[in-house]
């Protein structure tokens, strides 16, 4: 099912036992500085620094939960040997390690850690590549991923690979079982499957997935200790999106993991820009119009009450005016965040256009409609909405209306002319039609 009011376009919220801090251990203050900087501007996350070892293990000392992630020096004054990246993992924190140096002694030495990844402290992009590895990372933390596989052992191998990476793994010992917590758990964005499995394979598995499932929505990555090139293709055909053949390295792991993740978050970025307004996140008028003509035809076919909203921000345009259109904007953004926080996930609010907001509301009768209208009214009105160094607060109007009309659009027009007598009626206020039961 496709909810209908949109959460503003923010990433969904990292899972409640992952921290919202980095941990940035280096001696060199100019680098951390550095890293501060791009941590809090590319992945939006704040870090704190240590120095050295010692300073490292103070801060891990009380409260490690607080951090998401550390990047560590290999080479501190006290910990040459890569001592930290033992004590950051001592506290189940993911690790990207920073070297000033490379060799394949030094790369065998890391890896064998387990870490996030390793970079080379060589130039300003690979700091902004900790950073975009900072914000993957916390974006794995709302990231759902199925590991199917019918031996513990590797499957708990494979769980450890990705909780390395904060991401939220599942598991299942075959494909039927699989299919059991497909249906049960929503958000699940990437399967892992074994090939050889009893009940299912990964065959059959993937098969079934991909007649529920498109490859833009879920990614499938099939795993298998045969390295035949005829079972590679055969899982590629039967719809996976990616073959990975037993035993790997973990870092080509790490990449297909994160390639196909990114892959389906681009496509549903995509796919979101098309649907939602640029400003508010909401849907945009045309998705509005798609998705409420099929509910208000479905509303007269079973003859279910559906309410339009038509509201519209009171005297904006002195906003603009006298703030600038930069505070408008500020504005249009704060009343949207209030109106998505105001209706439930089942209704259908859209921005109309401008300073204009539309919904649809099923479930609701005249008497309710009116508490609701009220309600945001209320709190868009007692809202004070900060711009720069201005507070500003601004009012709206609203017209309603239960009559279905011959069309979505007539409807809206009927809820527009309440909207207008609103208005007449000194604004701030809201209208619900006349003509209605
Ligand atoms: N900042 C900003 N302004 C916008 C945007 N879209 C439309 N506007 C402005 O919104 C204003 C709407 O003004 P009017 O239609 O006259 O309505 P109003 O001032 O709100 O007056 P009433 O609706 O009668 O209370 C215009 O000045 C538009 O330029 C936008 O995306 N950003």
């Amino acid at each position: 099912m496709t909810p209908t009011t949109p959460p503003p376009a923010t990433p969904a919220a990292p899972s409640a036992n992952a921290g919202e801090r980095v941990l940035l251990i280096d001696d060199s203050q100019a680098i951390s500085r550095l890293l501060r900087a791009c941590c809090q501007d590319i992945a939006g996350v704040e870090s704190e620094i240590a120095g050295s070892l010692a300073e490292a293990q103070a801060l891990l000392s009380h409260n490690p939960q607080r951090f998401l992630a550390a990047v560590v020096d290999l080479n501190l004054p006290d910990a040459i040997e890569g001592e930290a990246i033992d004590l950051v993992q001592a506290h189940d924190l993911p690790v990207i390690v920073l070297t000033a140096h490379y060799d394949e002694a030094i790369r065998e030495r890391i890896l064998a850690k387990n870490i996030v990844d390793y970079l080379l402290k060589s130039s300003l992009h690979e700091i902004d590549h900790v950073a975009a590895l900072v914000r993957r990372i916390h974006r794995n933390c709302s990231v759902k991923v199925l590991v199917v596989d019918d031996s513990r052992s590797f499957r708990n191998y494979l769980v450890k690979l990705l909780e390395q990476h904060r991401l939220h793994v599942l598991q299942a010992e075959n494909g039927r079982v699989a299919l059991d917590i497909m249906r049960s758990e929503t958000g699940i964005e990437l399967v892992i499957t074994d090939y050889n499995m009893p009940e299912m394979d990964g065959l059959a598995l993937i098969s079934a997935l991909r007649q529920q499932y498109s490859r833009s929505e879920l990614a499938i990555i099939g795993i298998s200790e045969l390295s035949s090139s005829a079972l590679s293709a055969r899982l590629l055909k039967s719809g996976a999106n990616d073959f990975i053949t037993k035993p790997f390295l973990v870092e080509e792991f790490y990449c297909r993991i994160i390639q196909n993740i990114e892959q389906i978050e681009l496509i549903r970025a995509i796919r979101d820009s098309a649907l939602r307004d640029y400003l508010t996140g909401l849907y945009n008028r045309r998705h509005f119009f798609s998705a409420g003509e099929t509910l208000h035809a479905a509303a007269r076919r079973r003859q279910m009450a559906v309410a339009a909203v038509m509201l519209d921000i009171d005297h904006f345009k002195r906003v603009n005016d006298t703030y600038g259109h930069l505070a408008g904007d500020r504005v249009i953004k704060q009343v949207a965040t209030i109106l998505a926080s105001g209706v439930r996930e089942a209704d259908l609010l859209g921005r109309y256009g401008g300073e204009e907001f539309c919904i649809l509301l099923t479930g609701t009768d005249r008497d309710y409609l009116a508490v609701i209208l009220e309600r945001l009214r209320s709190a868009v009105e007692s809202t004070p909405i900060v711009h720069e160094d201005q507070t500003l607060s601004v009012t709206i109007s609203l017209g309603a209306t239960f009559d279905l009309s011959e069309s979505l659009q007539a409807m809206i027009d009927r809820a527009d002319a309440c909207l207008y007598r609103a208005k007449q009626g000194g604004r701030n206020r809201f209208v619900i039609d006349d003509a209605d039961g």
